[in-house]
């Protein structure tokens, strides 16, 4: 019998945004793999440390090197490596000592992802749309990596085109609210009204949205409509209208 709360359903991954900014994250081998891999990390504002023979750098790492956004190490992996390091990202094209560097990490624990050896693997790599502040990965969790970028496109290709642009408003918007709206008991309310005005604006005007727009919403911080932003910028928002309401 079905019951009132969510069903689970076993065999998928935990999708979680993994924050990395200023950890230490290690790269095993400097190939087209491991460029892939310092790109997803560089972006998450991680601090990398690529451990790989020169001689094997492809064009991309070794110029990540050279503009001085990873650190190197030019030799092969050493278990010392692994010294003060948040997470490992392997790609070599040496099946041995994938193995060998997922079993320290595993003894370590230290979390792992040893490209090409999935049940090595302490997490999934996804195909990521970005744009602004706005991530969207898929997974098809390991049963088809090209379909996984082929939904990805086609996802990506349905959102509206400012999208990114409005999710920074709002999240300018809600840091104006928090400050004249602090404390964990305004939590509830603040919610509400945030929701309230993501739902009653369009993406457009979201998007549009000025410093002074926000200024002048946020005077009506209070149960109720939010005005749209044509009677704020009129500056008849929806009738009657007495001043702040803060509380
Ligand atoms: C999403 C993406 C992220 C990234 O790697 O950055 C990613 N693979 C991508 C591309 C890709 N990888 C491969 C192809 C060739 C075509 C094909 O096989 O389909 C293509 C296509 C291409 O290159 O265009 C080969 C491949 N991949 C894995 C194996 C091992 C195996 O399956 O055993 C083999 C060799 C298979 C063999 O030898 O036959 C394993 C994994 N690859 C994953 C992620 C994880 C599961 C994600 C999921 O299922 O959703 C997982 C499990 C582990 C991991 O790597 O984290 C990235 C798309 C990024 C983008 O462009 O958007
Ligand atoms: N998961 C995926 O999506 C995916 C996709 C394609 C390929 N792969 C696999 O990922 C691996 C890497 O692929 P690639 O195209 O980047 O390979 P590549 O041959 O271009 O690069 C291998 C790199 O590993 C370095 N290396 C080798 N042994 C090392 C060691 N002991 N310590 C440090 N560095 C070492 C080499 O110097 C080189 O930089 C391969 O096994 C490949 O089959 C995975």
């Amino acid at each position: 019998m079905k019951g009132p709360y969510p069903e689970i359903q076993g065999g998928g991954s935990l999708m979680l945004a993994w924050q990395v900014r200023n950890k230490r994250v290690l790269v095993v081998g400097g190939g087209e793999v491991a460029a892939g891999r310092i790109v997803n990390v560089l972006n998450a504002d991680a601090k990398v440390t690529v451990v790989s023979p020169r001689s094997g750098l492809n064009d991309e790492v070794a110029y990540r090197i050279e503009q001085k956004q990873v650190d190197h190490v030019d030799r092969k992996f050493e278990p010392s490596d692994l010294d003060g390091v948040d997470m490992v990202l392997t790609a070599v094209d040496d099946p041995e000592a994938s193995s060998q560097i997922y079993k320290l990490c595993h003894e370590r624990r230290i979390a792992a992802n040893i490209a090409d050896v999935p049940p090595e693997c302490d997490f999934y790599f996804g195909s990521v749309h970005r744009d602004g502040p706005l991530q969207i990965m898929v997974s098809t969790n390991g049963n088809g990596p090209k379909l996984a970028n082929i939904v990805r496109r086609q996802i990506a290709s349905s959102l509206p085109k400012n999208i990114g642009a409005a999710i920074q408003r709002v999240g300018l918007l809600r840091r104006k609210l928090r400050k004249i709206a602090p404390g964990p008991e305004e939590g509830p309310k603040r919610m509400q009204w945030m929701s309230k005005v993501c739902e009653q604006w369009s993406l457009e005007d979201l998007c549009g949205m000025t410093e002074e727009d926000m200024e002048d919403l946020l005077g009506f911080y209070r149960p109720g409509d939010v005005p749209s932003l044509e009677a704020l910028r009129l500056g008849e928002p929806d009738g009657a209208f007495d001043g702040p309401f803060l509380i």
